[in-house]
């Protein structure tokens, strides 16, 4: 590698205000853990950018993991100079030489975050382009579509030089928008939207339901490994395993049958819910997609919805399945959710259920039934497990962004 640090873009994190410092540090943090096993790196930060001195490490494979890191707009290998031209001009010419090859064209741009360096951007440009086409013969300068473009960004107390930017995943750090409660199915959406959360900075905890005998142990084992997905990418994971046979038998004798569907979601949302306030939280994740079942009509929503004020993130409400399957996909999920086990809906799903139930209709059937009881005690029954990343896996999601 021709460089000795990358320089890491913040984007949307520099337009936050106070709350910069939060996000610096979450992103610090998050970075540290994707690259533990390089020993020898070191990160600084200030309030605009990060520096990853690499120390003779692997930069290339440290560039294949930063892509997976949210929080980060670009980034580009780069060398560092003091502010002193001719030192700039000779680490310019040393670079530029390395990475040159014949018949190349070049472009300059410059950057000036110090406002009071003595040369103005233009002044920087002509200088450089000057200096590179009178020490390298035969060097083409063009300005629309360069081979190079050398980028010059002179800071306060440094400059660095740069000739490629490397997009980011964007979105903000993992854990710097707070918690919530991912409702975690076997099915394809809950993770992908656990993942897009994690995209807004979320740190998820997962809550999943599952109803034994009626659901086996590979149900359950199947949504561990999705949760080991998820903590990949975001670091450990803790994950709520929530026993539900007792109030699904409950529901699936007391309800008319065609509004038992509206009345399950409805206890594993206020089970959440209780889940959610003994742990922090301040929202609910789920992976609805409008209209895809019937317990994902507006009509539906309005009738579960009405158990709780917590926010409930649906980040997927407006998306196609193809849309959905494409990022279950990259995140390496796909074909775990594909695994043919049972869910505890699937098992007592109803042949018709109301797609669009009535909200004081499901009140009514429900006032009948005890339920308070059997939610504390799901509750206080509920397993709680820590899930750490696959230590030898670093799961990215390719080109998504
Ligand atoms: N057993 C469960 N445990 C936890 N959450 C669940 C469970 N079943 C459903 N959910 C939540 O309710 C949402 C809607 O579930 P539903 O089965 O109607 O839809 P789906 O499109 O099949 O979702 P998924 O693909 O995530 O299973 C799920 O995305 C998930 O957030």
């Amino acid at each position: 590698m021709n460089y000795d640090r990358i320089l890491i873009r913040y984007g949307e994190l520099s337009t936050k205000g106070k709350n910069r410092k939060v996000f610096i540090h979450k992103l610090k943090r998050n970075i540290k853990r994707v690259l533990r096993n390089f020993e020898k790196i070191n990160i600084e930060a200030d309030r605009e950018r990060m520096f990853i001195l690499l120390n003779g490490e692997n930069g290339l494979e440290i560039i294949e993991l930063l892509k997976n890191v949210f929080g980060i707009q670009s980034f580009s290998p780069a060398i560092k100079t003091d502010k002193e031209l001719e030192n700039m001009k000779n680490a310019a010419l040393d670079l530029f030489k390395k990475i040159h090859q014949a018949g190349e064209t070049f472009k300059i741009t410059t950057k000036r975050s110090d406002k009071t360096y003595y040369l103005d951007t233009n002044e920087i440009n002509q200088i450089f382009g000057a200096h590179l086409l009178k020490n390298i013969p035969e060097l083409k300068v063009d300005v629309k579509k360069p081979d190079i473009n050398l980028q010059i960004e002179i800071r306060e107390k440094a400059v660095y030089f740069s000739c490629e930017n490397i997009p980011g995943a964007g979105g903000l750090p993992v854990g710097s928008s707070g918690k919530g409660m991912l409702m975690l199915s076997g099915g394809i959406d809950s993770p992908v939207a656990g993942f897009l959360s994690m995209k807004r900075g979320v740190e998820i905890e997962a809550v999943h339901f599952y109803s034994p005998p009626f659901t086996s142990e590979r149900s359950k084992q199947k949504v561990i490994d999705l949760t080991e997905k998820l903590a990949n990418i975001s670091g450990a994971v803790k994950l709520h395993i929530v026993p539900f046979t007792e109030i699904q038998q409950l529901i699936a004798k007391q309800v008319p049958e065609n509004y038992s569907m509206t009345t399950t979601r409805r206890l594993m949302l206020r089970i959440t819910d209780e889940i959610r306030r003994k742990n922090d939280g301040l929202a609910i994740i789920t992976g609805e997609s409008l209209g895809q079942v019937a317990s994902q009509t507006l009509e539906s929503m309005y009738a579960i919805n009405d158990v709780t004020n917590t926010p409930i993130l649906r980040p997927l409400i407006t998306m196609d399945k193809s849309e959905i399957i494409d990022i279950s996909r990259a995140i390496d999920t796909f074909e775990i959710s594909n695994r043919p086990y049972e869910d505890c809906c699937t098992v007592f799903v109803p042949a018709s259920p109301k797609t669009k139930p009535k909200k004081e209709k499901v009140q009514y059937f429900e006032s009948y039934i005890e339920f308070e009881p059997l939610i504390s005690k799901a509750v206080e029954n509920t397993e709680t497990i820590a899930i750490a990343p696959k230590a030898a896996e670093q799961d990215g999601f390719g080109d998504l962004f």
